[in-house]
């Protein structure tokens, strides 16, 4: 991994045509609705890292989790790149609760609340939700403009 990369998760949770997703109450993103996850920490792997974000910040236990995407994102200015591993939860355990990071909400999947979310999302939760796996990047300038961007859909990931 270069010096200028960091590798984060993105937890997806759904049921009977519902998505949890989060508010974000603090820190980068904060008002933004989202899936849940952040950094992965240098003792463990990704996918250890995607489980205990989604129970910080949800209260969810993952029992079964499936790699769905990989997204880059840039920032104008900004020499660090952010690679975000999507992942769809199969299995979970327990009720979401609120926490110290999120707010969480189910949204009827026809109703994901896309004007408040990363500019990025209303481009690949579409394949999200038909269950393609996915690669994108995205170059933003600030936090709401993306000034290029590419999405493929893919057969396998890492
Ligand atoms: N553009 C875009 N679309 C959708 N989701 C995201 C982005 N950029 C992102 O960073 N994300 C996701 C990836 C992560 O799930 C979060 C960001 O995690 P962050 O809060 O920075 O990481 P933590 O480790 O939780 O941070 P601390 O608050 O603990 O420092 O958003």
């Amino acid at each position: 991994m270069s010096t200028n990369q960091k590798i984060l998760t993105l937890v997806m949770v759904r049921k009977a045509n519902a998505i949890l997703l989060g508010l974000k109450k603090r820190g980068f993103g904060e008002g933004k609705w989202n899936g849940f996850g952040g950094k992965v920490e240098n003792d463990e792997t990704v996918a250890e890292g995607a489980i205990r974000e989604l129970e910080e910040e949800s209260g969810l236990v993952a029992k079964c989790l499936k790699k769905v995407g990989i997204l880059e994102f840039e920032f104008v200015g900004n020499p660090i790149v952010l690679e975000v591993h999507v992942f769809d939860v199969l299995q979970y355990e327990g009720e979401p609760v609120e926490t110290e990071e999120m707010q969480p909400q189910w949204f009827p999947e026809d109703s994901v609340p896309y004007e408040k979310m990363w500019p990025d999302d209303i481009l690949w939760y579409p394949l999200y939700l038909k269950g393609i796996k996915f690669k994108g990047y995205f170059l933003y300038q600030g936090h709401d403009t993306i000034l290029k961007y590419t999405l493929t859909q893919v057969d396998h990931l890492p």
